[in-house]
């Protein structure tokens, strides 16, 4: 990916409030069922009108009429109920998080993902974070390859980092049961931390056999898009660890309902991304802050990917996390020209 398409949202009230929300998606509709496109016609003809003229104060009413109304669509309900929390959290001057369980920490860890494929590439990139304490741990996206090749990339980087360096891999699927056996167990040996959605989505009894079998962490991400997802997941034992992602759990609330799902199973929990700008994820690290335990951190980089971004304040990441503002609301401060510079004819 060379460009990322930011969707946002802005909810204006009649006495001057404004709230922002995001819906990005990763490669347009490679990575799900929801584009920018279809998020802003499906917000424009058929959720927004449910909104419009309604009392914005009614957040769950709100949330529950397009739940009620509105089939899918998570990421569209998920940028609207942002919006609605951060014009909430305004009113009441507290930070989001506070609206979403209380704030538990004032950072998030981020890692980042080491994506080029090439080894040496990767290990300087590597490197090169840890320098700057921007990065300590690393997700290597893996699964194009052959298994042997993939599993010798993941240990040289391993090899050439250390071991207080923590290294885990996103397979996006890709594995056959059979595969995974085979690259786990050599992952594992090869001491790496944690290991991303090996299966596909839909083979929960495969995730819970290898959950079982290994010893590493078996992470569910594609297979979680929402809180009755996490149920069944949780009652198979499918997973060590949930990756919880606002927009693919259809919101806040539900993104909150997936952790707390997770904490009472035991499974341990992780901050993903689906590659938002600010918005997103600040929405996502002011859920992330209210989590009892955050034992694998968070991939809150979207931001540090773009060349430009929409803000009149940066973001602050440092000491290898994300700091979190401790203003009301969302807690940013949004470049509107910049946001009309960059906005696609309508
Ligand atoms: O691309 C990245 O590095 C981050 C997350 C994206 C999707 C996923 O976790 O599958
Ligand atoms: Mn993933």
């Amino acid at each position: 990916m060379s460009t990322q398409t930011l969707v946002l949202v802005q909810i204006q009230t009649d006495d001057g409030y404004s709230g922002w929300g995001e819906a990005t998606t990763i490669g347009g509709l490679k990575y799900g069922d929801e584009s920018p496109e279809s998020v802003a016609v499906n917000i424009r003809e058929h959720i927004a009108p449910l909104l419009l003229a309604q009392d914005e104060r009614q957040v769950g009413a709100l949330m529950y009429r397009l739940r009620k109304n509105i089939r899918g669509n998570r990421f569209a309900k998920c940028a609207l109920e942002t919006a609605l929390l951060d014009i909430q959290a305004q009113r009441l001057g507290v930070p989001m998080s506070e609206l979403l369980g209380g704030r538990l920490r004032d950072s998030v860890p981020v890692l980042w993902t080491l994506a080029s494929g090439d080894t040496a590439k990767d290990i300087d990139e590597a490197q090169m974070m840890i320098d700057l304490r921007r990065h300590n741990s690393f997700k290597l996206k893996i699964g194009l390859n052959s298994i042997q090749h993939d599993v010798n990339h993941v240990l040289a980087i391993k090899k050439a980092l250390g071991n207080d360096v923590s290294i885990r891999v996103d397979v996006n699927q890709a594995w056959s049961e059979l595969q995974a056996t085979t690259a786990i167990q050599q992952l594992q040996d090869g001491g790496i931390d944690l290991i991303e959605q090996p299966l596909k989505a839909e083979n929960r009894a495969g995730m819970a056999r290898l959950a079982e079998r290994f010893s590493v962490a078996i992470m569910a991400d594609e297979t979680l898009n929402g809180p009755q997802d996490a149920w069944e997941v949780a009652r198979l034992n499918a997973a060590d660890v949930f990756a919880v992602k606002i927009a693919q759990s259809g919101g806040l609330i539900q993104a909150k309902e997936l952790s707390t799902i997770a904490r009472l199973a035991g499974i341990s929990l992780y901050g993903g991304t689906m590659l938002e700008g600010a918005v997103g994820t600040m929405a996502s690290a002011q859920l992330f802050a209210t989590f009892d335990e955050l034992e694998f951190g968070s991939e809150l980089f979207g931001p540090l990917l773009l060349k430009q971004d929409i803000l009149a304040e940066p973001l602050q990441y440092r000491d290898f996390a994300l700091q979190l503002p401790t203003t009301p609301g969302l807690g940013l401060a949004l470049d509107l020209d910049k946001i009309a510079a960059w906005r696609r004819p309508a």
